[in-house]
């Protein structure tokens, strides 16, 4: 591990050539602490090489110069085939400064890895969406998250300041910038939830059968009257109506409305529970949740349009919208978006979570990006036994109208406290793959839980295993998918991407190429849910970032031109040289400008 490789003694400027000395110096990939694909060199060096340089080892390695908070140390990654690297080759070879071009070609590093321990037959095709909150949001907990193949990184904005999530964000950027990941960003807006206070500091309180309590909108002086909580929502007293029964957390604790006194609403406790701080507050009349006055609360509200500035200034990459209710509160962000984020698009994700949203749901799916099965909420909005068919038809919905989406909540929910989940858990997760889902999300496992890197392996390794099993078994369904363009040109690109992952599966290839500009090419392939990895080639890096959250698709930055001859050849090459293709494998290859298929062994 070539932290000892030392600087040539007193050598002026350019040429910025360094002699190292240390004879054991090694640049190795089979580093037990490290894994392979973000080993670091350390290079104590001279000022004279330029922040922009690409360095060279004797010809045998290629290293990107990373940024580097020490003005005495040079930052590297190697950018070049790793198995060149297992031993350095002359330890007194030559390191070579040459001034920068941008790397050839972008991968995320722990895909990089992926793609070179497992082949590219067997990648997770199930993206994995992780919330961060106090137990991952320092760089060393993001990175080891970044490490366990999360795609995704989501902030809830109910909780944390923006000074906090800005953190987070610029924690991200550099887990990118500096050791060549490609993780996302999701913002998820508060939206109106009508939830408790806060209980006045008080970690829980604890709800016994029988007690009564008082829910009361006027707001209290720390600390709270006994047996009292302060709901945020000023209409609720005139809302709710005795006999009505008020569920916290989708029913954690159940309370039954007694008595209304002004601003103040008697409660008597009927399943005792634990209540915490914000909990969520739903009422419910003759078998359903109540919509009074609280259905006209806005989707959006004005401390949200604050948030959503904050987050186009950062650039996020997605903007999930809790409780929508119709499309139009989603058309109306995605033209504030466009308006304000100049050709950065973000992509906007609905949160299918509110009663509402269950009656408009195709236009809303139509509107959006993607959506979200937002079970917690949602759990809380209708009957529990009503949610897993929902989720069947909004799985099955967003893959019909090609938009991306996430199956959320309580997943592992017992992996907050429990290093291994319920075998409930794992059945639950193993429906949402074999449902073909894009992607999985944690919330609570990986926010604030105990084991947030063991949640998410259980994810990873459960996706694998049941995206293995659904191969084996050819569990093929017909591909009976709608039709969704709404040109003639796009109608050509669907059909080409339908025929080329039957193909695909027909001729077992190792992987299908797809050469798109705006990423569309890519998601109507990913929308076939083919049996290979798709590697999809963009110019762009976000619309690379925003590839990763669709099913199957390993999305690589990759300056391309119009000849898809000489794309190919410069791809191959540039994938052989990193181990993460070989000689002989099979690939169907597409591209959007050219609308072909064409099918060919790697030379
Ligand atoms: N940014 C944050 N700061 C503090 N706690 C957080 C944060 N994000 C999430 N959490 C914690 O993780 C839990 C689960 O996250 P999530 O499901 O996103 O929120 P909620 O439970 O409010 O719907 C939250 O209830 C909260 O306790
Ligand atoms: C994902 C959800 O939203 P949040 O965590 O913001 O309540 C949900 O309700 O399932
Ligand atoms: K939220
Ligand atoms: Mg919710």
């Amino acid at each position: 591990h070539p932290r000892n490789l030392r600087p040539p003694p007193a050598r002026a400027k350019a040429p910025a050539k360094f002699t190292h000395y240390s004879p054991q110096a090694r640049i190795s990939t089979a580093d037990a602490a490290m894994p392979a694909a973000h080993s670091l060199l350390h290079l104590a060096a001279p000022k004279s090489v330029a922040p922009t340089s690409t360095l060279s080892l004797a010809g045998a390695a290629h290293l990107r110069l990373l940024p580097s908070r020490r003005p005495q140390r040079l930052v590297a990654s190697c950018s070049s085939a790793h198995p060149d690297l297992a031993a350095f080759p002359n330890p007194n070879g030559l390191l070579v400064a040459e001034p920068a071009a941008a790397a050839p070609i972008d991968i995320d590093v722990a895909t990089e890895a992926e793609l070179r321990e497992n082949g590219s037959r067997s990648t997770r095709r199930t993206k994995l969406v992780c919330t961060v909150g106090p137990a991952t949001c320092g760089p060393s907990e993001l990175e080891a998250l970044a490490v366990g193949g999360m795609n995704v990184a989501r902030l809830n904005m109910c909780h944390g300041d923006r000074e906090w999530h800005q953190k987070v964000i610029s924690s991200v950027r550099m887990l990118n910038e500096e050791k060549g990941y490609a993780v996302a960003v999701m913002m998820d807006t508060e939206g109106s939830e009508i939830h408790m206070g806060d209980l006045g500091g008080a970690p829980a309180a604890k709800a016994e059968d029988g007690e009564i309590w008082t829910f009361s909108v006027r707001s209290f002086e720390a600390p709270l009257p006994e047996l009292t909580v302060h709901v945020n929502y000023e209409g609720f007293a005139e809302d709710v109506r005795v006999g009505d029964d008020l569920l916290v957390d989708g029913g954690m604790a159940r309370f039954e409305v007694v008595e209304k006194l002004g601003p103040d609403v008697k409660c008597r406790c009927t399943d005792p529970g634990l209540l915490l701080p914000r909990a969520n507050l739903t009422f419910w009349r003759d078998g359903s949740v109540v919509r009074a006055k609280n259905a006209m609360l806005p989707t959006i509200t004005s401390k949200d349009w604050l948030d959503i500035d904050f987050g186009i200034a950062e650039g996020v990459d997605f903007i999930a919208v809790s409780f929508v209710k119709s499309a139009e509160v989603i058309n109306h962000l995605k033209s504030y978006i466009a308006a304000r984020s100049r050709g950065s698009d973000i992509a906007v994700i609905a949160k299918i979570e509110s009663i509402d949203s269950l009656t408009n749901l195709e236009e809303i799916i139509r509107a959006s990006d993607g959506a979200m099965v937002a079970r917690g909420d949602l759990g809380a909005q209708i009957p529990l036994e009503q949610v897993p068919s929902i989720q069947q038809k909004i799985v099955k919905l967003c893959r019909q109208l090609n938009k991306p989406v996430i199956v959320a909540s309580q997943l592992l929910e017992s992996m907050i406290e429990y290093p291994i989940p319920t075998r409930a858990e794992v059945a639950d997760v193993s429906e949402a793959v074999h449902q073909r889902a894009d992607a999985l999300m944690l919330s609570g496992e990986s926010a604030m839980g105990r084991y947030p890197d063991k949640a998410l392996i259980v994810l990873s390794s459960v996706s694998l295993r049941i995206e293995r099993w659904w191969r084996e078994e050819k569990h093929h369904e017909p591909l009976e998918l709608e039709d969704v363009s709404s040109s003639f040109s796009d109608k050509i690109s669907e059909e080409i991407c339908i025929s080329a992952a039957k193909m695909a599966n027909k001729l077992e290839v190792d992987a299908v190429f797809v050469y798109t500009k705006g990423g569309h090419m890519a998601s109507l392939l990913s929308r076939c849910r083919p049996d290979c990895p798709i590697f999809a080639f963009t110019n762009s890096t976000s619309v690379r970032r925003r590839l990763n959250l669709q099913w199957g698709l390993i999305p690589f930055r990759l300056t391309f031109s119009d000849d898809m001859e000489s794309n190919l050849n410069r791809t191959f090459s540039l994938l052989k040289a990193r181990g993460m293709i070989k000689s002989g494998d099979l690939v169907i290859a597409l591209s959007d400008m050219l609308q072909s298929i064409q099918v060919m062994n790697v030379p």
